[in-house]
């Protein structure tokens, strides 16, 4: 079962439990979800409405965006447990000979970059979600002003969570240009992406 085919109830049950997954790389895949949601929502109060007539073009180009955001985070929910799932695995591979010790490392370093690549994808899609969240601003709904600053913060918490989660897997990994090429990748983005995010919540604090 898909872990976005559980109720809301059943979700929170299973990230609260003992189960090692989901974790936090999910975790923060599902803020996301919710923050590029909340935008998709604002674009919905927006269209249509002879009030922002002027921003209708681009609000219907932002709103084309959120939907392809909508479902790349929200796939990436699962696929970060399954990445997750692949270097738990490894832990249960025999380590008895030598073999089996050589197949065990070789079998945890592709997992773990694995496991690094998932979080790392899903910061590129959370950047786009604050790029498309911040245009937006000014141009829409202003009863719904709020929403896009908490569509802000889910996304931020999303982007810091999944750098914690590249983070924490690179730890683990030997190829150094793997982790130099990563750590460099990730830093830019969550220097954009938070920078962004606090650019959003300044905004809204104006307006409402
Ligand atoms: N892409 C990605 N997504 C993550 O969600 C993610 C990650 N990478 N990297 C590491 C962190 C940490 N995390 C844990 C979850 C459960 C246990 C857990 O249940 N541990 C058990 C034992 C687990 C076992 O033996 O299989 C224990 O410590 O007793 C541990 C760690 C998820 N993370």
């Amino acid at each position: 079962m898909k872990l976005v085919e559980l109720t809301v109830s059943e979700f929170i049950e299973t990230l609260g439990s003992d189960a090692p997954a989901p974790g936090g790389g999910s975790a923060a895949a599902l803020s996301a979800t919710m923050g590029i949601s909340l935008t998709k929502m604002v674009c919905e109060l927006t269209i249509g409405k002879k009030k922002y007539a002027e921003y209708e073009d681009e609000i219907k180009l932002v709103f084309d965006e959120t939907k392809q955001l909508q479902k790349n985070l929200l796939e990436a929910i699962d696929k970060d447990t399954e990445a997750f799932n692949a270097v738990s695995a490894v832990f249960s591979m025999p380590k008895d000979t030598d073999d089996e010790k050589a197949a065990r490392r070789a079998a945890m370093q592709s997992a773990l970059e694995g496991a690094a690549k998932s979080p790392l994808d899903m910061m590129k899609l959370m950047l786009e979600a604050l790029e498309v969240t911040k245009r937006a601003i000014g141009k829409s709904n202003t009863n719904a002003a709020s929403d896009l600053g908490v569509a802000a913060l889910s996304l931020k918490a999303g982007i810091q969570g999944a750098w914690l989660n590249v983070l924490i897997n690179l730890s683990g990994i030997k190829n150094e240009e793997f982790v130099a090429s990563y750590r460099q990748d990730g830093e830019a983005l969550l220097a954009k992406g938070c920078l962004l995010a606090d650019e959003i919540y300044e905004e809204t604090l104006k307006v409402v």
